[in-house]
């Protein structure tokens, strides 16, 4: 069965405050985008990737593999407005009449080949397969008379990705209009009535969003190669 990848990079990265886009930041010696595109190639070499990458970054990210000597087989894609335009960029570049497809933020480098696997194998079963984590604080909601109440936290799971949906089923949801609750494709395809089925992350797979991020990144880098 045709397997695909979608890594998105196409956002600006504001919480990043950085003047460089946070895909390109480096860790461990080289920018955040290229371990998270090792990794989908290192669990197959014949997944089909697709890059979603800005515009205005597209030439940056050309020296930047230059720079660092950077091969891999994909195909890049130009982003849109929101991460569900990038998605749906992305998607529309595949061609093949079935399919399964993973969809991955370019900066969770630290995703493992067994949890990519772990999602295509669900996603084959089951249409669907969204990664997820259970949470590790207690947590509160706010109430609309302003104030809070606790919540019984093993009701919730923080969402990750990979994310990764039967080809035609992504295809159809896509058609919607995009909608502020999309902050991720699950919702996506929830909203089009596809049952969403979980599987589980893991806690090293941090989506790099804010500066402390690096420091965990790095943090992660050095404990991978003190495990080699
Ligand atoms: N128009 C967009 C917005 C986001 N993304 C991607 O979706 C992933 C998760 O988004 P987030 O961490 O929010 O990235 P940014 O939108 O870049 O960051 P911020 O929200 O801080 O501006 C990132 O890999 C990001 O590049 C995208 O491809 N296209
Ligand atoms: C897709 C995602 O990483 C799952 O946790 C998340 O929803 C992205 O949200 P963001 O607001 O674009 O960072």
């Amino acid at each position: 069965m045709n397997q695909f990848a979608i890594i998105v990079a196409g956002g600006s990265g504001s919480r990043m405050n950085s003047d460089l886009p946070k895909q390109f930041l480096p860790i461990g010696g080289r920018p955040v985008l290229m371990h998270t595109l090792a990794a989908f190639r290192a669990y197959s070499e014949q997944l089909s990737i697709i890059l979603v990458l800005p515009e205005n970054q597209v030439e940056s990210w050309k020296t930047l593999c230059t720079h660092y000597d950077f091969v891999l087989d994909y195909q890049l894609v130009v982003g849109g407005e929101t991460r569900f335009h990038s998605v749906r960029n992305g998607l529309a570049r595949i061609h093949a009449p079935e399919g399964f497809v993973a969809v991955h933020d370019g900066v969770r480098p630290f995703i493992s080949t067994e949890i990519v696997a772990a999602s295509f194998r669900k996603a084959s079963d089951a249409g669907t397969a969204v990664t997820c984590v259970p949470l590790k604080d207690s947590a509160r909601q706010l109430l609309p008379d302003g104030g809070n109440q606790s919540v019984d936290r093993t009701a919730y799971r923080l969402v990750q990705t990979p994310q990764t949906f039967r080809l035609d089923w992504m295809r159809q949801a896509f058609q919607a209009e995009p909608m502020p609750h999309f902050t991720d494709c699950a919702s996506v395809l929830e909203q089009a009535g596809y049952p969403i089925h979980l599987i589980e992350g893991s806690y090293e797979n941090i989506k790099i969003t804010t500066p402390e991020d690096l420091v965990w990144a790095e943090a992660f880098l050095q404990k991978r190669k003190a495990e080699f």
